[in-house]
């Protein structure tokens, strides 16, 4: 590959020392580390590349942008080489990390208006750069957008970026599922017609938004959700009581992107010009207001870990709830859903549940628009579940709820009600429960603040540049990144450093790619895929850590399994467990539907029984089929709505069957009232 700059950054892993961790992604880890012989920090992130073995391509694109591309507010990478079984991209290294960690660590509640005005503006910059030249960015969130040591900002991870010029197969990708949810433009979650730049201009909004808040809008909703209330609510914008600090401006910059079509959004140079980046100040303004006090990134990264674990065994202690911690990862922000349309469709069937429980939520726009709570995620949830009762009264608003979702997903060639037949098709050993520990390992969260130490720097941080040494690395070898992906660095074990290289160890399954891949595979994977390291990976097409879905995935891919939205949880027993839930709730909702308009039907076939004793056979062979109405336990939902169109329509002929009568018996009783007269007339 080639290298980027005048310097010439080696393709060699024994030129580089790795230091201490300072990010995760869903594929990768970024380490900081030393090129010996140019003596320069750099950060290289490593890729697991069995993580990615079915979107080399799509890592191929993402190093190639990022050596190509030409911006001061782009991060540029300076070489990328293939050792052992990963993929290292050089680049340089941000001393300040990631909006989305300086927000975890020191302003949970998002930054004040001219640091925002600030960031958005450096940011618009790249994004005019990249549309000029064809590049759609598809990432935009504050956890791609970094900030070094100066305050000059960085957006980061072309892991989807995407051409506007492709053609063939790359320019099918554009009618992919790509980013993450939260930040999806509707759009790219709808597949209709593709998309454009303008889905950055979305992405551009919702960050917007998270650097407003400290998080983006729904986050705290399981994937599906966000999908939906995305498709279904008004657009999220800022609120004029919760966000009366903030000037008309901003709210009008976020209203401008956050429009569901497209084309009546603004263009990345347009935007660029609102009165609202007045407000913008200089780098070392946006410096100090960033990184002041803050420790060194490595630090904090290690901080955060900490206090994910320490959050996690809080919450397994108080609740126990395994689905409710895999929601724990999707808060934090991270983007590891896999899924293709299919997937969506069957998940989306589910959502009933879900939207029984958030309902309140769900039609909310305007003022709750973005989802805002002031409680804990996992507590609300909790509680929102505990809530959830099966009083009849909800039963109308569930209905509508479940018609809402079809409508909403009218684009979607099955309906939800439809996919709920496919939804019986798990076995025992599918309800088998995962490991604890497997569940604990996926959880992590940041929230609140951390202490804020020394000041931060670019070089090495003392007592935390534990080098990892190369030497450890068996049989690694080195590609230029022309060839990517050779066949042999595909491999089952992935390495991490672990303060000494010479220590490599295999790591656990990986504690973050976990927060819910969004998959079904055919039933004998399930039980096949238990006995695996990962069992919701399977045969798992796509590991970057975003909804992802190509042409191809849309295909039919035989019998259908099931997610649970709400679990969002990884294994596929847990899966099939929670989907159970989720399904024996959609029964009894249905069930106790049949059983009232039972009643109701019983009523008017006593009325009729009453009312014509002509109609008696008619009316027991009736009765006799209302009582078949109550739905055994297995009987699918649409069979039901059959068989309950079916009696209605029968109940409605011997209503009118009864007026027929009625009125005839009325006729003869007139006759028979002027018979007498006219017998009187012949005897008169
Ligand atoms: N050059 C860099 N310098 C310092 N920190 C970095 C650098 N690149 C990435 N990071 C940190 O590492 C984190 C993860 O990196 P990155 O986003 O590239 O991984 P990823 O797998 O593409 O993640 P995701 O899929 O969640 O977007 C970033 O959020 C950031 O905090």
């Amino acid at each position: 590959m080639e290298q980027a700059a005048e310097k010439k950054f080696p393709h060699n892993a024994e030129d580089y020392e790795l230091y201490e961790e300072v990010g995760e992604g869903v594929s990768a880890t970024v380490y900081r580390a030393l090129c010996v012989p140019l003596n320069e920090i750099v950060a290289i992130k490593v890729l697991d590349l069995e993580k990615c073995n079915n979107d080399l391509d799509g890592i191929r694109r993402e190093v190639q942008t990022m050596i190509l591309i030409d911006h001061p507010n782009l991060l540029r990478a300076h070489c990328s080489f293939a050792t052992g079984h990963n993929l290292w991209v050089v680049m340089p290294y941000v001393a300040g990390g990631s909006c989305l960690h300086i927000m975890k660590s020191a302003y949970p509640e998002g930054f004040e208006e001219p640091v925002i005005a600030t960031l958005l503006r450096e940011v618009l910059k790249a994004l005019v750069y990249l549309h000029a030249h064809g590049h759609i960015h598809r990432d935009v969130k504050a956890g791609n957008i970094l900030v070094d040591s100066n305050g000059v900002i960085k957006l980061a991870d072309f892991g989807v970026a995407a051409c506007m010029y492709d053609t063939g197969d790359r320019q099918r990708s554009r009618n992919t599922f790509v980013g993450t949810p939260c930040w999806m433009a509707p759009e790219v979650m709808q597949q209709v017609h593709g998309y454009d730049f303008k889905a950055d201009i979305w992405s551009f909004g919702i960050t917007a938004l998270e650097l407003a808040h400290g998080h983006a809008p729904f986050s705290k909703y399981p994937p599906m959700k966000v999908l939906l209330m995305t498709l279904q609510n008004a657009p999220p914008g800022l609120d004029y009581e919760r966000d009366k600090k903030f000037s008309r401006s901003f709210r009008e910059i976020v209203a401008a992107c956050l429009v569901k079509d497209p084309k009546k959004r603004p263009t990345s140079e347009k935007l660029l010009k609102h009165s609202f980046f007045k407000h913008a100040r200089s780098k070392e303004y946006l410096a100090r207001h960033t990184l002041g006090g803050l420790s060194p990134l490595g630090e904090r990264f290690r901080m955060l870990k900490v206090k994910e674990a320490d959050i996690l065994v809080q919450n397994k202690a108080l609740y126990e709830d395994k689905e409710q911690l895999s929601q724990q990862e999707y808060i934090r922000g991270i983007s590891a859903w896999n899924f293709n349309l299919e997937d969506l469709k069957n998940q989306a069937a589910l959502i009933q549940d879900d939207l029984i429980l958030n309902s309140e939520e769900s039609s909310v726009s305007g003022r709750h628009a973005d989802g805002q709570d002031d409680g804990s995620p996992v507590g609300r949830m909790y509680l929102e579940r505990a809530n959830h009762s099966k009083h009849a009264s909800q039963s109308e608003d569930e209905l509508n709820d479940i018609h809402n979702l079809e409508s909403s997903l009218a684009a979607f060639p099955m309906k939800p009600l439809e996919a709920l037949k496919g939804c019986f098709d798990f076995s025992e050993d599918d309800i088998a429960g995962g490991t604890d520990s497997e569940q604990q390992s996926q959880q992590q969260s940041f929230t609140g603040a951390v202490d804020q130490e020394a000041g931060m720097d670019d070089g090495a941080d003392p007592g935390l540049v534990g080098s990892i040494s190369h030497s450890g690395i068996a049989g690694h070898r080195n590609f230029s990144s022309g060839q990517l992906i050779p066949d042999n660095v595909l491999s089952p074990k992935r390495l991490i450093g672990d303060g000494d290289r010479e220590n490599l160890q295999p790591r656990h399954p990986r504690e973050r790619n976990y927060s819910g891949p969004l998959q079904y595979r055919p039933k004998k994977d399930f039980s096949s895929s238990n006995a695996g390291e990962d069992a919701s990976e399977g045969a798992v097409v796509e590991r970057k850590g975003r909804f992802k879905v190509t042409s191809a995935d849309m295909s039919a891919k035989g019998p259908l399994s099931i997610f649970n939205p709400i679990s969002g949880g990884s294994t596929n027993s847990r899966m099939a467990s929670s989907a159970a839930s989720s399904f024996l709730q959609s029964l009894r909702f249905i069930l106790q539907q049949n059983t009232k308009q039972r009643e109701e039907l019983l009523k008017m076939i006593k009325f009729v029984e009453e009312t014509s004793g002509n109609f008696a056979e008619l009316s027991e062979a009736s009765t006799f089929d209302l009582l078949q109405i109550v739905p055994p336990a297995s009987v699918k939902e649409q069979e039901l709505q059959a068989q309950l169109i079916q009696m209605q329509q029968r109940v409605g002929s011997l209503v009118e069957e009864v007026q027929r009568v009625k009125t005839k018996n009325a006729q003869l009783e007139r006759k028979l009232n002027s018979m007498p007269r006219q017998e009187d007339r012949t005897r008169e």
